[in-house]
């Protein structure tokens, strides 16, 4: 995927703001990709670019050499809260996203699949308001891989979930990746989700919204919170962001 020359403006009452500026990235096939960043400077926001949801004042974002332009199957989207249809069960929920599969028996051994994959094999009849927060934030890890997406779309994926919860859902979401290679952009708040989880942590500085680091992070998995080079490039993107922050403030003290 290639995201070249990206600007964006939001424009409120004729006033434009840019939030997004010369954002340029090449993320190769199967990486997992981390964009971390204080609060405003427009992970979201590049994001939906990605997935087709908004457009770009300038520049483009292209996908196995087309422009993205919409929404497509290629690209799946997890968002914080698993917006299930709560009507449906869970196995209905992931079927329906498949739905255009001709063949009944394949569409339905591919939901299970999937299912199974994320540790909800026995729970395929529940409704979503029977499932705690993590289960059904599962579901809709297993509605965006049974898509059989090129890029799964993540953002902040474990932000609502309890500490416990999103631990182990750490440590799913990476045996899943290790077993299906897909390629993972993957927004969060959190530095130690970044490292743990990502090839590549891209760190975004604010006001307008850039790219400052971009790390290759080439330590062996799993990556344990006791491990020294953990522990410093922890504290190294800590030093990154606080600066960030530091600036928001000192601007926002000046108006
Ligand atoms: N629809 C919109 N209209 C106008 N401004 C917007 C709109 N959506 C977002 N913004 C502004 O764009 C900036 C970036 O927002 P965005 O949600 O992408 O940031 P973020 O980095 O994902 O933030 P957070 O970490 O808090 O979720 C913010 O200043 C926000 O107020």
């Amino acid at each position: 995927m290639q995201i070249s020359d990206i600007t964006k403006q939001y424009v409120q009452n004729d006033v434009a703001n840019t939030v997004l500026s010369s954002i340029n990235v090449d993320i190769e096939e199967g990486e997992f990709v981390s964009i971390l960043g204080p609060s405003g400077c427009g992970k979201s926001t590049l994001l939906s670019m990605v997935a087709g949801l908004l457009k770009p004042t300038s520049g483009e974002i292209r996908l196995q050499d087309s422009v993205i332009t919409k929404p497509g199957k290629d690209r799946g989207m997890v968002f914080q809260q698993a917006a299930l249809f709560p009507w449906m069960t869970v196995e209905e929920n992931v079927l329906f996203a498949i739905r255009d599969m001709k063949n009944k028996e394949e569409r339905v051994k591919r939901a299970h699949h999937y299912l199974k994959m994320v540790q909800l094999g026995s729970n395929l009849k529940q409704y979503p308001h029977e499932l705690s927060g993590g289960m059904q934030q599962r579901v809709s890890i297993a509605r965006a891989l049974a898509m059989d997406p090129t890029v799964l779309l993540m953002d902040e994926p474990f932000g609502a979930l309890d500490e416990q919860t999103r631990l182990r859902l750490q440590q799913e979401l990476e045996t899943i990746w290790l077993q299906t290679r897909k390629t993972v952009l993957f927004v969060t708040h959190s530095i130690h989700e970044s490292i743990k989880l990502s090839d590549r942590i891209l760190v975004m500085g604010t006001r307008p919204g850039t790219i400052i680091a971009d790390i290759k992070v080439n330590l062996p998995r799993p990556r344990l919170r006791t491990s020294e080079e953990v522990a410093e490039l922890e504290l190294n993107i800590s030093r990154m962001l606080e600066k960030e922050i530091d600036k928001v403030v000192k601007e926002e003290l000046k108006q």
